[in-house]
């Protein structure tokens, strides 16, 4: 069973109206799987357990020299003990000072280094993902997965190391000392110990939904900042939106959370108050037992003074377990949430003996009877990933469907045909953004399904419609496709792509920040900036997919003038809208209905009357006007 076949079985039945990622069980073999992660530092480990080890025995010890103190040294009138001893207790007192401090760097530590290894490890495997992963999940909850769970796994993970610890050891000393002291009245202790564990044991079943709840909810609601709050987002609400709409539903998850809170809280802090209570009702019995048996001489004063304070000792350890409890129930679901998504296979994988493709030359492209469906949200992501619930996934018509066709080596290739053709999920198909579901497309003669994904990708070169820019400085953006580019190479390389004018009138020249997604610019300039960072890329394969089509008539042709020359002997696949460039193509795809209808130059098609003819009429003859 696939990991993500095993994941879904695990899922308990919903009630109904609950969401399935909030009833999730934390998987089997989360805990053996943590280890690893522990065992990267396992130095630190190793230190903060035996300070935790050192403060435990001194938290125990120290009340049998307050024993020594009393019966040995005041009722014995020997003044040289009693020196001694709280000389001893003051020492003490520095090295448990000293090893809480070492317990405090330890934990710190280890926990920073869990945190930078999850996520490393998850911030590669997301790159990992096929697009159609980022189609269908949020990013904040992508985010808040990286951020929140990563975090929250670090700290319960810290809490648990030193304090599961030093609460058991703690537990098993004091109670072992008390025991060393009147093992009657600890055997009274230890009856009602069970007290303490039974209203723990009833909470923590609860503290489990909510803390996974806790967390989806974070991530909903980051999800909906990141959409909202980016300049695309911002506008679509002010200008289609309602204000106070978007504030109640955000409001909505943020009292919910505020209610998981308050419940966690609220039931912590009744374990504490019964724990508290049963300590209490257990000091007046040790004061009441361990008086009378003074008053009949069974029992030394001393002995009585070290078992109060080993009594309040029992406290802390007692009342910590529920803590202990909590951040293990903490670490187990943040890190069930991360392991996740390391364990989501992503769709679209490398072959294990993937070759380089290693052509400078320009390659030709064959399409063999290519059926393409778009892959639906349960195949492509996670449940806890998404915003709401999804519908039952529907059987889809594939988008594309026997497709064969072949683009010539150093040719311009023209893709034509009505909107939702299928047009730009073609192009995706060639490097590789998503795979087809039958068929198979070879470049320069290789399966693309047997190349290594970074040789396909630095082979080919995609202008799109809608250019992105990172909210970066102009500079950052064009060295993203050439690292190396020097002023000169970007210089020309704007000016090829008519923009260097524009970036010489802007503030900081080619320094200017960009804004985000680029919105500092018209979509004419960063459609302009994509061209000069895919001619600054110069791949021997280039798709050209509506990649002028923000700009105006005059500009766009010098453009085409500019591509002409530039793109002379590189294979060129062109999603085209103007009658000047289709004309010039080799060769002329004509796509309706996911399939090849036609092929051929401008007049062939023409002469053959079809759909070709029909599309020239309808769309690109009054261009020749
Ligand atoms: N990510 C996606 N998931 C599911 N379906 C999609 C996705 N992207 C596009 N489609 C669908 O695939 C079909 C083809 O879309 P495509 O963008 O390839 O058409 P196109 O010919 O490029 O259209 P246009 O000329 O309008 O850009 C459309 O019906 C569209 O709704």
């Amino acid at each position: 069973m696939t990991a993500r076949a095993s994941r879904a079985a695990k899922a308990p039945k919903n009630r109904p109206g609950e969401d399935p990622a909030t009833r999730r069980r934390v998987a089997p073999g989360t805990v053996r799987r943590i280890f690893p992660y522990i065992l990267q530092h396992r130095r630190t480990v190793a230190l903060l357990l035996l300070v935790t080890v050192v403060d435990a025995v001194i938290t125990a010890t120290s009340p049998l020299i307050l024993k020594m103190i009393v019966d040995d040294g005041i009722l014995a009138g020997n003044s040289g003990t009693v020196i001694r001893l709280c000389l001893l207790v003051a020492g003490l007192a520095l090295v448990d000072a000293a090893a809480l401090y070492t317990q405090a760097w330890c934990s710190g530590r280890a926990g920073e280094g869990l945190v930078l290894d999850l996520r490393t490890q998850v911030f590669a495997h997301v790159q990992r993902q096929p697009i159609a992963f980022f189609t269908h999940t949020p990013t904040g909850a992508l985010v808040s997965r990286l951020n929140t769970d990563v975090v929250q796994a670090r700290q319960a993970v810290t809490t648990l190391l030193s304090q599961s610890v030093s609460t058991v050891l703690t537990l098993v000393l004091v109670l072992g000392a008390m025991f060393y002291l009147s093992w009657q009245i600890t055997a009274v202790a230890l009856v009602l110990i069970p007290l303490f564990m039974l209203p723990v044991r009833l909470i923590v079943r609860r503290l489990q939904r909510l803390i996974r709840e806790g967390m989806q909810l974070d991530a909903e609601m980051g999800s909906l900042m990141n959409e909202r709050f980016n300049v695309a987002g911002a506008m679509l609400v002010k200008l289609y939106g309602n204000a106070e709409e978007e504030s109640a539903l955000f409001g909505g998850k943020a009292k919910r959370i505020r209610d998981i809170v308050v419940a966690q809280v609220v039931q912590g802090r009744a374990i504490a108050v019964t724990v508290s209570v049963i300590t209490a009702m257990f000091t007046a019995l040790v004061y009441g037992l361990g008086g009378t048996l003074v008053i009949n001489g069974t029992l030394q004063i001393g002995t009585l003074v070290a078992l109060i304070t080993l009594l309040l000792r029992l406290y802390e350890p007692v009342n910590q377990l529920t803590t202990v409890q909590t951040s293990a129930m903490t670490a187990l679901v943040s890190f069930d949430r991360v392991f996740e998504v390391l364990d989501l296979e992503p769709l679209i994988t490398e072959a294990p003996h993937a070759h380089t493709l290693t052509t400078t030359t320009p390659p030709d492209i064959t399409f063999t009877d290519v059926t393409f469906h778009y892959p639906t949200t349960t195949r492509t992501t996670l449940a806890s990933l998404r915003a709401t619930t999804p519908h039952p996934d529907q059987p889809t018509t594939p988008t594309l469907h026997n497709l064969t066709f072949h683009a010539p080596a150093g040719k311009l290739t023209a893709i034509v045909g009505p909107s939702g053709a299928g047009k730009t999920t073609l192009t995706h198909l060639i490097p590789r953004l998503y795979d087809p579901t039958h068929g198979t497309i070879h470049i320069a003669g290789h399966n693309t399904r047997h190349l290594t994904l970074q040789s396909l990708r630095d082979t080919i070169g995609v202008v799109t419609q809608d250019a992105h820019l990172f909210h970066d400085t102009l500079r950052a953006n064009l060295q993203y496709a050439q690292p190396h580019a020097t002023d000169h190479d970007l210089t020309q390389a704007c000016k090829k792509a008519l923009i260097w004018d524009t970036v010489t009138q802007l503030p900081h020249g080619l320094d200017t920040i960009v804004g985000d997604r680029g919105h500092r610019l018209s979509g004419g300039e960063k459609q302009r900036i994509s061209l000069a960072r895919l001619l600054l890329k110069t791949p021997p394969l280039v798709i050209l997919d509506e990649a002028t089509a923000h700009l105006d008539t005059e500009t766009e042709a010098a453009i085409q003038d500019t591509l002409r020359t530039t793109l002379k002997n590189t294979t060129t696949l062109v999603i085209a809208h103007r009658l000047s460039t289709i004309r010039e193509a080799d060769h002329i795809l004509v796509l309706a209905n996911g399939t090849v209808q036609e092929a051929g130059t401008h007049q062939q098609l023409l002469t053959n009357q079809n759909l070709y003819a029909t599309l020239y009429n309808t769309q690109f003859a009054h261009q020749d006007s």
